[in-house]
Parts: structure tokens; sequence; C-alpha cells
């Protein structure tokens, strides 16, 4: 299977690793794409081994699966200026936050097979969680193409689109949340008097095992804190402070306000 990238950014970039990490396929079945002539992104893609171009729609013409990766604003353009190059043979899936199935559908030939894709960037380390939904042409195989490929980097699964909107604001932007809680949670430590990359480390690594207990205890996240909890003990004081902070409510509002920004910026008509 030939893939290609529109677009050579950050997702572009962690989803390609990933992919090419997992050894679902080989660099040279990779091509992606970028404007700019002199553009620094292409540079940093190819040191992958991928293939790269200034022509989306050699892209195209080279991929069986064709991952729009530009920002929403510009979607449908690029989908339009691409659209003569599509047959039915091309699946194409846009990662691009807010765009619908039925924009991309309007963009491109009568019966493209699409996809709309929410991943996150911890794809760079085979860790994304992904969620997909498809669009209203696709064939009997493209959920399963579409979820070995996000499961070669990551936990994948369908989703209504009715919810990928707030999928978004949840797992597409969690990652921001969670590293700013790691590095703050490493200040801390380096303020009571430990070396930074201990505190990273430890904190990172407190991180991801809470994580893993949610997923693999099934219990409750608020009874797994409890048991953190001892009675009088230190975590409780702190339980209380946050609490009193508001960090509850503000986690709730982050994933609000950006599923909203989400729905806001699918809007955009170009
Ligand atoms: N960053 C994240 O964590 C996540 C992002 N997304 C979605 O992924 C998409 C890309 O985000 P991200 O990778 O962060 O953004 P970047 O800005 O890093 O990458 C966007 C890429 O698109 C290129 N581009 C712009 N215009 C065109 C065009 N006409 N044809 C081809 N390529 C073009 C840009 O080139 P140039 O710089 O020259 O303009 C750049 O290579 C967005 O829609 C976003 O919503 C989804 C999940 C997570
Ligand atoms: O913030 C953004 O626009 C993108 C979409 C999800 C994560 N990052």
């Amino acid at each position: 299977m030939r893939i290609g990238f529109i677009g050579a950014g950050k997702v572009a970039q962690a989803i390609t690793k990933g992919l090419i990490d997992s050894g679902i396929t080989a660099a040279e079945n990779i091509i992606a794409s970028s404007p700019k002539q002199d553009h620094l992104l292409l540079t940093q893609i190819s040191k992958l081994g991928v293939g790269t171009t200034f022509n989306n729609k050699t892209v195209v013409k080279e991929s069986d699966v064709v991952v729009v990766c530009t920002k929403p604003n510009v979607v449908s353009r690029v989908l339009t200026e691409f659209s003569s190059d599509v047959s039915k043979s091309h699946l194409i899936i846009s990662v691009a936050l807010g765009v619908t199935t039925k924009t991309m559908e309007k963009a491109l030939p009568k019966n493209t097979r699409v996809v709309r894709v929410m991943p996150n960037t911890p794809a760079l380390v085979r860790m994304s969680a992904s969620v997909y939904c498809m669009g209203s042409s696709v064939i009997e195989t493209d959920a399963e193409t579409v979820s070995k490929l996000l499961t070669s980097f990551g936990y994948c699964e369908e989703i209504s689109e009715s919810l990928i909107d707030i999928a978004t604001g949840l797992s597409g932007s969690g990652p921001a949340y969670v590293f700013t809680a790691i590095q703050s949670l490493a200040d801390g430590a380096v303020k009571m008097g430990m070396p930074r990359d201990q505190a990273l480390r430890l904190a990172a690594y407190a991180v991801m095992g809470s994580a893993k207990l949610v997923l693999e205890s099934g219990q409750h996240p608020d009874s797994l804190k409890d048991d953190v909890c001892s009675p009088a003990g230190c975590t409780i004081y702190a339980m209380h402070l946050l609490e009193k902070r508001g960090f509850r409510a503000a986690l709730i509002d982050a994933v609000e306000v950006a599923t909203l920004r989400t729905k806001e910026l699918g809007d955009f008509k170009v």
C-alpha cells in the first residue's frame, strides 16, 4: 500500500514515523508534499526516508491512501485542487480538526471514499489515541484498512461523527494538557530540591503508570485516587489544595472550550 501525505508538519511527521517504526509499511512506500520550495518540514520528514515533493497532485497520483495533514482552513481548497486526480481506487483521509466527511465529499468526485481521523502526537512513539469515522461511500474493507493503519501507531476506535469534535478536545488536544501537567509536577519537585531530569522522569512515569492502571484495572479513577490517599497522609493534603484551586473544573472547562473551538474552526468556508 502506498501512502501519501498532503502537508508535512507535526502530525504528518508523527504518523509517518509511527507507521515506519511499526513496520506496517516501508519508508519507500510513503511520499509527502508541502508547498514551500525551501521547506524545512519536507527536509525533516525526508530524514525518515520518505519521498517528498512540492506538488500535491504527485502525491495523489503515487498513492493508494492519501492523508491530508494541512490546517483545517485549507482542506477544502487542497481537496478541490487535486480532485481531478482522484479515482475510485483512492482512500482519502483527513486529520484536520472540524472538517466533516460531508465537506470532504463535496470537494471531491462523487462517491469518493473518505475517512475523517483524529489522531494525536504520541503517534511518534506508537502510543497515539486515534478515532475515525467513515464517509458515505466507503467500501467494506476500508474500516479494516484504516483501523490497521491507526493501530500500527497506537490505540484507535471508530466513533460517531457527532462525537469527533469532542474527541478532538479530549484526546487530540489532550497531550498538551498532560505535557503541561508533567512539566508542572516536575517544577514542583525541582522547587523542593530534586534535579530537573530526575523530576521529569518520575513525573512522566507517574502519569504513564496511572494511565495504564486506569485502562487495565477497570476501577473508577476516584477509587484508584482513594487508594493513594492514606488517612492523614500527604496526598489528601495535596488533593484538598487541588480541589480548592479548581483542578477538576479547569480540566472539564479545557475539554469544553477545545470542543467548541473545534466546531467553530470546522465552520471555515474557503
Ligand atoms: N498538532 C496536533 O497535535 C494535531 C493536529 N491535527 C490536525 O492536523 C492538521 C495539521 O496540523 P499540524 O501538523 O499541527 O500543522 P503544521 O502547521 O505543523 O503542518 C501543516 C502542514 O500543511 C502544509 N500546507 C499548508 N498549505 C498546504 C497546501 N496547500 N498543500 C499542501 N500542504 C500544505 C504546511 O506547509 P507550510 O508550513 O509551508 O504552510 C505544513 O507542512 C491540522 O488540521 C490539525 O487540526 C490533528 C490531531 C493532532
Ligand atoms: O490544536 C489544534 O488545532 C490541533 C488539533 C488537535 C490537536 N492539535
